[in-house]
């Protein structure tokens, strides 16, 4: 019977956008809509879940995810994901995917709206007709038109929102660690550190995720070396700006306006900042459009299912991400990337030091990472059961002193393709090569130094012996004694009459291998289950 999958939907989210789910006929799905619980009846719930979707309200704490014991994914709707802790749910095996491209538009419109507006005065000019009064004073405004606007972040929206300004004829000067005179030149901006775009922009405006790295990146002294009367825009996250240093450059009459969509305490209603006229606000509205709800929605439904069915997903916030195209070529290599892993941990019982993946041929084209996780996965479980899965392989390799390294080698030699997963103790080195054959499917050719040829498929005994003539009959005799039925079994050897490997595909799991290990010619035995 297929198990049902629950998930949970904690923010408002488009019903439209959310199809994907709703039409899924393969996959047995429970969605749960329960929007606005507090933390504790968020807590009280999680653990039914297999899949929590969000939007920004949320907040998915260490100690929500600590009780969601069931919980497989994080779904955000939406770019940032400040509100979840990442660590947590990499840690726990929890993959994060979000939605980056379907809200990009829509804030890169609201940015512009509200820079505008700011110029402008618009909302107040609004609010004071309200009151009955037509003050035309009051409000003379800016013009856009060859003033200078600073883009802090310029990734998907912050090169959207440059593309608007120069629509307004205005000068735009970038400020990005990925931002290359090549990409400026190519953008039609200028570009400079944080202090250079203070100096000289009329407009500064944010586009930064909240980070470590740009929590409160604009100060009191970023303020102080602002041109007098420089206006500022956030629709990014509350917390990239110091408010109070806000408060006293705007108090102190070196910033002539402000327009927030965003503040570090949300619902930020009663936040001091609100009380200067010099601000206007938006309740959190950058995404909030038809289409981008819908765009968001749909395609984080589209990685939830994704997920489910094939183990990958486009979007993953907290692992590889690898373009879908990519995705297609590796993923035929998945299972048989797990099942090496699983083989060549059978083959030590020290502790690993570290984890070589070598792949070869056609393969070695392509971005390997998840592919690689998959592997550390089945290297991993041996140890760690079911703990351990793709998104959290690598932390716990890590966690575990093992390092991981990839090997690329595009030239085909015996094999289109092929991966070979090696394990370094600090007494032993193994190692497991196999391939995908064209009709046939995964094989496992190399076991250490000997070729094989063998369906990494079922249960596997491998046994380590002395080349001698009667050996590979002893183990026949020996596994019928037991009523263990051999399926295929392969041999090979270095040397004759030295160190030689058998290699059987037996029909049921055989847990106690000690009848074969006491015979004199056989030095080791694993029983493998793939
Ligand atoms: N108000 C709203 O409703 C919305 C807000 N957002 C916010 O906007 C942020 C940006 O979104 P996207 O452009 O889609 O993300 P993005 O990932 O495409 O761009 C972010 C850029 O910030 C840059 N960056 C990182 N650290 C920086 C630093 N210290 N200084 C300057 N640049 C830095 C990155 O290199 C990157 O290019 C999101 O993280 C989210 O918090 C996004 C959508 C809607
Ligand atoms: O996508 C983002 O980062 C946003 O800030 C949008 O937030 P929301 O989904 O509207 O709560």
């Amino acid at each position: 019977m297929t198990k049902t999958i629950n998930i949970l939907i904690s923010d408002p989210l488009s019903e439209d956008g959310i199809y994907p789910l709703l039409e899924e006929k393969d996959l047995q799905l429970n969605i749960v809509s329960n929007t606005g619980l507090s933390p504790e009846e968020l807590k009280a719930i999680i653990n039914d879940f297999d899949v929590l979707l969000v939007r920004s309200q949320t907040k998915v704490t260490r100690e929500i995810i600590e009780a969601a014991t069931n919980l497989k994914l994080i779904g955000r709707a939406g770019v940032g994901v400040d509100n979840i802790d990442l660590d947590a749910a990499t840690e726990k095996g929890i993959i994060v995917v979000n939605a980056p491209d379907g809200n990009t538009n829509s804030a890169a419109e609201h940015t512009t709206a509200m820079i505008m507006a700011l110029a402008r005065h618009i909302p107040h000019a609004h609010m004071s007709l309200q009151e009955g009064r037509w003050d035309r004073k009051k409000f003379v405004g800016v013009e856009l038109k060859n003033k200078t606007i600073g883009v802090l972040g310029f990734g998907r929206i912050g090169q959207e929102v440059a593309h608007r300004a120069k629509g307004n004829r205005m000068n735009v000067i970038a400020y990005d660690p990925f931002l290359t005179a090549e990409k400026a030149e190519k953008a039609g901006v200028a570009y400079g550190s944080v202090e250079d775009v203070a100096k000289v922009a009329d407009f500064i405006t944010m586009h930064t995720p909240l980070l470590d790295s740009t929590h409160h990146m604009i100060n009191d002294d970023i303020f102080a070396i602002m041109k007098d009367g420089v206006r500022i825009v956030n629709c990014a996250r509350g917390g990239i700006i110091d408010e109070d240093a806000l408060f006293r450059a705007i108090e102190s009459g070196k910033v002539a306006g402000a327009a927030l969509d965003v503040m570090e305490e949300e619902p930020f209603v009663g936040n001091r900042l609100l009380d200067l006229p010099q601000i206007i606000a938006t309740p959190h509205l950058g995404a909030s459009t038809i289409e981008a709800q819908e765009s968001v929605a749909v395609d984080v439904s589209n990685d939830i299912l994704s997920y489910f069915k094939h183990g990958t997903v486009l979007n993953p916030v907290n692992m590889a991400s690898v373009s879908k195209d990519i995705i297609a070529k590796i993923e035929p290599f998945f299972d048989l990337g797990a099942k090496l892993g699983t083989f060549v941990s059978r083959l030590t019982d020290s502790a690993i030091n570290e984890i070589n993946i070598y792949y070869s041929g056609d393969l070695a084209n392509f971005d390997v990472r998840p592919l690689t996780n998959n592997t550390v996965k089945g290297i991993l479980t041996r140890n760690l059961g079911n703990n351990v899965n793709n998104v959290n392989a690598r932390y716990l390799a890590e966690r575990n002193d093992i390092k991981i390294n990839e090997h690329k080698s595009t030239r085909a030699k015996a094999f289109l393709n092929s991966i070979t997963v090696e394990l370094v103790t600090s007494t032993e080195t193994h190692k497991v090569k196999g391939t995908l054959l064209a009709g046939l499917g995964a094989r496992i050719v190399q076991v250490d130094d000997y070729v094989i040829d063998v369906n990494p498929q079922g249960h596997i005994l491998f046994i380590r012996h002395m080349d001698k003539p009667g050996a590979i009959g002893l183990v026949g005799t020996l596994l019928a004694d037991q009523n263990i039925n051999i399926a295929t079994m392969q041999v090979g050897r270095a040397i004759e009459g030295g160190d030689a490997i058998m290699v059987l595909a037996v029909d049921h799991s055989v847990e106690n291998v000690d009848f074969l290990k006491q015979q004199k010619n056989i030095f080791d035995v694993k029983s493998i289950d793939l």
